[in-house]
């Protein structure tokens, strides 16, 4: 057998040069990773970790263990990890001093075909491409100029709901005011992304408006369903079974067609015509339909549960309802039309809108680490670490609000608390990742609301009472209202409406 000879041996010799440099690496590398101290973590189960703790609610669940565990609490969802971040000074903290590091998104099974690869806005990695598509949706779809510029299209969109309200109110009838205010969102919508500025052109949108509501179910059912592959990759097969593959394929074809009659109705210099345009000629690289659907979801959904939560704590507390109205009412007088300026001066109304986005944000916010180590709250995060910011706590935060669970308009009189800047009030999100369309957002349900409280009372169906309107909720990824909101309209003067 030949004998090994380090001196004939060039490998060998280099590596034995190398052995006191190799050996000092691997112990630096293992006190340094000793030495890292991770958040705390409720008990973990093998296999599921910590999903036995998490209710259909995840906000109310992950709410409850952070009372136990901590601002900066680590849970593991299945086989993920998460930092689950819980009260407004840990997220100051994060927002602060990581906001670039923990500006990309999470995405998880049944969201994946929305971000068309990652060529979308929504979930695309922050980055120059990230900027380039913000920076076209905010010019062309979301700035103020914009939301202003098609004032006439919301002004017909709230007429034509409150006509439909109006012949329910004459027949005493209940109206499912859920579907109402999805209906007219969507419709709204699909006109600002078309260039629609007239009604007669809304009949080709039509079709699509009803079948972006039927798929825009499937996609909440889909996001409300367990997804094996998201939490037990190892049985991800099983997802073909409990219908979430058929579901999930069938929703987003649909989906698919309202965008492509999307693209076929647009006129010039549209919001769509621009994202086409801009790719062909200037060369961008993205995914239009991934944009298109992403934004839509977005706003529809969001604008509408946070609509639906309005008008359901109005029913709830009817001294702020009669509050709200009588200023209405004050400022806008015997007129049928209110203009942007009255607005303007509903301050009791602008606190009750912001009461309730503080008591009902859309949900919670799923971020991600990028690829390197920080260090929060005196705990070190590792790269890639989902991040789960759960708004349900930050704005319930005993710290900067007085009785957190109890609905009081009034609290945003006393203080000056805007949408943005505010320590545990953040309820279109923080960061360079907050929500762009804030601005026609909060438009939409400043005018909606205002038209509702002054042309009509609202009266519970089956002569209840309003304490027994059910509030709860269900958790489809966006936090919404568990049952649609029936309501019996009674109209406030005969002329108007
Ligand atoms: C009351 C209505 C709305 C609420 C409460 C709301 C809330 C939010 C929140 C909390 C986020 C996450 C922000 C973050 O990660 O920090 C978000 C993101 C977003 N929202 Fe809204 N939103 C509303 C309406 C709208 C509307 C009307 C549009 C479009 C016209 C829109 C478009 C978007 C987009 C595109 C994003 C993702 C931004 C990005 O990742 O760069 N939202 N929204």
């Amino acid at each position: 057998m030949e004998q090994i000879s380090f001196h004939s041996n060039p490998f060998l010799l280099s590596l034995l040069a190398l052995f006191p440099v190799i050996l000092f690496a691997v112990i630096k590398n293992k006190t340094k990773s000793k030495k890292r101290k991770l958040p705390p973590s409720p008990t973990k189960l093998p296999i599921i970790g910590n999903l036995h703790q998490i209710s259909n609610l995840p906000h109310k669940s992950l709410h409850d263990l952070s009372l136990k565990h901590g601002p900066f609490m680590f849970v593991n969802l299945g086989t993920t990890p998460c930092l689950v971040v819980s009260s407004a000074d840990a997220l100051e903290e994060m927002t602060k001093n990581h906001d670039i590091t923990f500006s990309n998104r999470h995405t998880n099974t049944g969201i994946s075909p929305l971000t068309g690869n990652g060529q979308d806005l929504l979930f695309n990695t922050h980055g120059d491409q990230w900027k380039q598509i913000r920076k076209i949706s905010v010019l062309h779809l979301m700035s103020k100029n914009v939301v202003n510029r098609f004032q006439t299209v919301r002004d017909e969109e709230i007429s034509s709901i409150l006509e439909t309200i109006n012949l329910s109110s004459k027949k005493g009838e209940e109206i499912d005011m859920s579907y109402m205010f999805n209906t007219m969102l969507t419709n709204v919508f699909h006109r600002s992304y078309t260039g629609s500025y007239q009604r007669g052109e809304m009949r080709g949108l039509e079709r699509a408006t009803r079948n972006f509501l039927s798929c825009d179910g499937k996609l909440k059912k889909l996001l409300g369903s367990f997804c094996f592959e998201d939490f037990l990759p190892s049985l991800a097969l099983l997802d073909r079974f409990t219908g979430f593959t058929t579901l999930k394929k069938t929703t987003y074809s649909e989906m698919d067609d309202v965008m492509e009659s999307l693209i076929n109705e647009r006129k010039k210099e549209s919001f769509v015509d621009v994202l086409l345009h801009q790719r062909d000629n200037a060369k961008l690289d993205y995914d239009v339909k991934a944009i298109m659907q992403g934004i839509l979801i977005a706003a529809v959904d969001s604008t509408g549960l946070e609509l639906d939560w309005l008008l359901a704590d109005l029913i709830k507390h009817p001294q702020v309802m009669r509050k709200a109205q009588e200023e209405v009412q004050r400022v806008v007088g015997t007129k049928s039309k209110i203009s942007s300026n009255e607005i303007d001066q509903m301050h009791y109304l602008k606190c009750v809108i912001k009461e309730t986005l503080r008591m009902h944000p859309p949900g919670i916010i799923p971020r991600q680490t990028s690829s390197e180590w920080i260090k929060v709250g005196g705990y070190d995060i590792p790269p890639k670490t989902i991040i789960l910011v759960n708004l349900f706590s930050v704005q319930r935060d005993a710290k900067y609000w007085e009785n957190p669970h109890d609905y009081i308009p009034e609290r945003f009189l006393e203080k000056n608390i805007e949408f943005m800047g505010n320590k545990g009030y953040v309820p279109y999100g923080f960061g360079r990742r907050n929500c762009p369309g804030m601005a026609y957002g909060n438009t939409l349900l400043e005018e909606v609301m205002a038209n509702l409280l002054y042309h009509f009372d609202w009266k519970m169906p089956d002569g209840s009472k309003p304490e027994d309107l059910n509030m709860d909720e269900v958790s489809q990824f966006l936090v919404a209202r568990k049952y649609p909101l029936k309501l019996i309209p009674v109209q406030r003067f005969k002329s108007n409406a």
